[in-house]
């Protein structure tokens, strides 16, 4: 694997793999890697014929009092671990690389980026869509690997590269969690051994959403407010979004009928934000508690 930093290197490494015509699959990620990492790793190796991950920690994306100097960083075992997965390149720019001057040009998806995780994270999004429009600008893929986890944000680019028509097909790929459930995320590292132990309740909140759908519940307000009180329970959660949404659109459902429904947590544990979510069909948790 070869690590380059500038966005000409990159782009005079890939020319030659474009022009015999072989496919190129992005990873984009924040570094401090994991398990959730590799599978996007090992989705795009499956995919495609060559794989470029990038590291790059955004600083348009981060809010004037969050984590952008503190965000765990370990390039050398990053990069080993992105080398054992049969990733090509991997592209770790500096912040003068990707931002030689501050950028007077942003994408923004101004709806989708308001509400949810960006209605506790102003500017958050357009700050992700900024850069991963940069990115495929300067990487030209045909495939871009994308966690579930970040379902808001897997959303937003999707839309992004739908009405922008960007050449990129955009894959996503599910939730990988550790043993107890919770979401593998590069920030678990902050919490104490005591929120870690404390966190499996957000999984758990996801399983109690379930339960309740398979128990008859078919009003989103009240489904929202019950798992706000599960999480609760836990005196170390402090729930900040939790919200029944159209998994296609985001937009508020009423009622759960028919159709699947996202739910969809942002929970604090300290200063340490937790994302999770879970598609639920009404159907199949239905059929399977018949069952
Ligand atoms: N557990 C996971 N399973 C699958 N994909 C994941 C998982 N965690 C992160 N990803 C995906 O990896 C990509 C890079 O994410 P990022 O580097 O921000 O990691 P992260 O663990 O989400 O970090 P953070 O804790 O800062 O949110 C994103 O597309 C993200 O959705
Ligand atoms: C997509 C991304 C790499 C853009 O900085 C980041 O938001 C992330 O790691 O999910
Ligand atoms: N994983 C999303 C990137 C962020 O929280 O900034």
């Amino acid at each position: 694997m070869q690590t380059l930093t500038t966005i000409a290197e990159l782009r005079a490494a890939l020319a030659p793999h474009r022009l015999d015509g072989r496919s190129i699959g992005l990873v984009p990620t924040m570094g401090y890697l994991h398990v959730g990492h590799m599978e996007l790793a090992r989705r795009a190796r499956a995919d495609n014929d060559i794989v470029v991950a990038t590291i790059f920690v955004n600083p348009l994306q981060f809010g004037a009092n969050e984590d952008l100097a503190r965000y765990p960083r370990d390039l050398a075992r990053d990069q080993a671990m992105l080398e054992a997965e049969g990733v090509h390149y991997l592209f770790a720019p500096g912040v003068q690389d990707m931002y030689p001057r501050p950028m007077e040009t942003v994408v923004d998806v101004p709806k989708l980026g308001a509400e949810l995780e960006g209605s506790v994270r102003p500017g958050h999004f357009a700050g992700v869509a900024t850069v991963v429009t940069k990115l495929f600008n300067i990487a030209g893929p045909d495939r871009a690997y994308f966690g579930e986890k970040d379902f808001q944000q897997l959303t937003i680019i999707r839309r992004m590269v739908a009405d922008l028509a960007q050449p990129v097909e955009v894959i996503g790929v599910p939730t990988v969690r550790e043993a107890d459930g919770l979401a593998c995320s590069s920030r678990n590292v902050y919490l104490s051994a005591e929120e870690r132990s404390a966190a499996a309740i957000v999984p758990r909140a996801l399983e109690e959403a379930e339960r309740l759908v398979a128990a008859g519940e078919t009003d989103a307000k009240r489904l929202e407010e019950a798992v706000t009180a599960f999480l609760r329970a836990e005196p170390l959660a402090r729930p900040e979004v939790v919200a029944v949404r159209d998994p296609e659109t985001l937009a508020e459902v009423g009622g759960i009928g028919e159709k699947p429904v996202l739910l969809l947590l942002f929970v604090r544990f300290g200063s340490t934000k937790l994302l999770d979510n879970r598609v639920i069909d009404p159907k199949n948790v239905k059929t399977a508690k018949v069952a």
